[in-house]
């Protein structure tokens, strides 16, 4: 369904599940592979701020989407992340879709991705496919680098092109996310001559404490963020503001958003009170467990309760 003018999330006996937003709080690029692609190392966080799909059991698969630009065609990552799962399968059922979009696309803070692993996930519980994660972190590396760490729901260290993936357990973290209103290929800043793509691989530390983290973190930078300032000037007025009112103001991915780390909830949203007129940003916290994994749970206590206790049993 290609209407972007449908504005009416799906009712009836579906669920709606979210599909959060990611930060890279640092991106090393250690080594480009013979297929082009980058080797990078990065630290994904997942936040309590994204994006939310509609799922209803419908016997056709369609899409609609609250974003007046957003194509809804068969290059959106939700339908190709259905149309994935009905092929590995051989599943041959449908689904209407909506998708209520708040993350901006081509941001760095992973929408699309997430979208398309809510999608596989939302689908293989309304399908009742009973695939596991390891089977959908492969099924979704097919559709972007960054699925997997969606699929699986943990903040993770990753490597490789992103899918060689390593939970962590991360301090409870806020942000100020400022989104520069620009979207960023990432082939762009990938293919860009004058990239930085021989960064010294590092070791994870063993155990990541407090201070561990926060070595991590301050020897840690962005790779991609040079090339970014210097094609897209919002991001360049993002990241100067951020660290002049901040400091530790960094970009996520290959752009556009740029956050920096507060001390807590209060200070996340004083400081987006005082952003420039016109700016737009959203305070969001890192979460342990995706909100998708949790919502996921939830559903399923709800259909599957648990035997009740019985008052009468001796
Ligand atoms: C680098 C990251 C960090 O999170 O940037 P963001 O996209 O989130 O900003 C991601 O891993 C991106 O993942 P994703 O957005 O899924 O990228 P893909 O669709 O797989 O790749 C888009 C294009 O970027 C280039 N590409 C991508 C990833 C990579 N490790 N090396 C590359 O050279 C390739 O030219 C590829 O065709
Ligand atoms: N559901 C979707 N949400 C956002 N972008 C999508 C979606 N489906 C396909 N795309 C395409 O993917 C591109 C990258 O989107 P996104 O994942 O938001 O960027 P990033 O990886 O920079 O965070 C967009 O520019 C858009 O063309």
């Amino acid at each position: 369904m290609t209407d972007t003018t449908v504005h009416r999330p799906a009712t009836g006996a579906g669920f709606a599940l979210p599909a959060p937003a990611k930060l890279n709080l640092l991106l090393h690029i250690t080594g480009r592979r013979a297929d082009g692609y980058h080797d990078l190392q990065t630290l994904f966080v997942l936040l309590d701020h994204g994006d939310t799909l509609h799922f209803q059991a419908d016997p056709a698969l369609t899409l609609t989407c609250d974003h007046p630009h957003l194509p809804v065609d068969d290059d959106n990552l939700v339908l190709r992340a259905a149309r994935l799962l009905r092929d590995a399968t051989g599943c041959q059922r449908g689904a209407r879709m909506h998708l209520q979009k708040r993350l901006p696309a081509g941001g760095g803070v992973g929408g699309g991705s997430s979208d398309a692993a809510t999608a596989l996930l939302g689908l293989n519980h309304l399908w009742q496919l009973n695939l596991g994660l390891d089977q959908l972190a492969t099924l979704g590396l097919r559709l972007g680098a960054d699925v997997p760490v969606f699929v699986r729901g943990r903040n993770a260290w990753a490597e490789g092109v992103g899918e060689r993936l390593q939970a962590v357990d991360l301090p409870p973290l806020w942000f100020l996310v400022v989104d520069p209103g620009v979207a960023v290929s990432t082939a762009r800043i990938f293919g860009d001559g004058e990239l930085t793509r021989h960064t010294p691989a590092i070791t994870l530390p063993a155990s990541l404490g407090a201070a561990t983290f926060e070595a991590l973190l301050n020897n840690g930078h962005n790779d991609c963020e040079a090339v970014a300032r210097r094609l897209f000037p919002p991001v360049d007025q993002a990241l100067e503001w951020l660290q002049r009112e901040a400091g530790n103001a960094r970009m996520t991915g290959t752009g556009a958003c740029c956050f920096a780390r507060l001390a807590g909830a209060q200070a996340a949203r004083d400081l987006k009170r005082r952003l420039p007129e016109n700016w737009t940003a959203f305070v969001a916290r890192s979460t342990e467990l995706s909100p998708l994994h949790e919502a996921l749970a939830t559903l399923r206590a709800k259909q599957h309760p648990g035997p009740a206790f019985n008052d009468n049993a001796t």
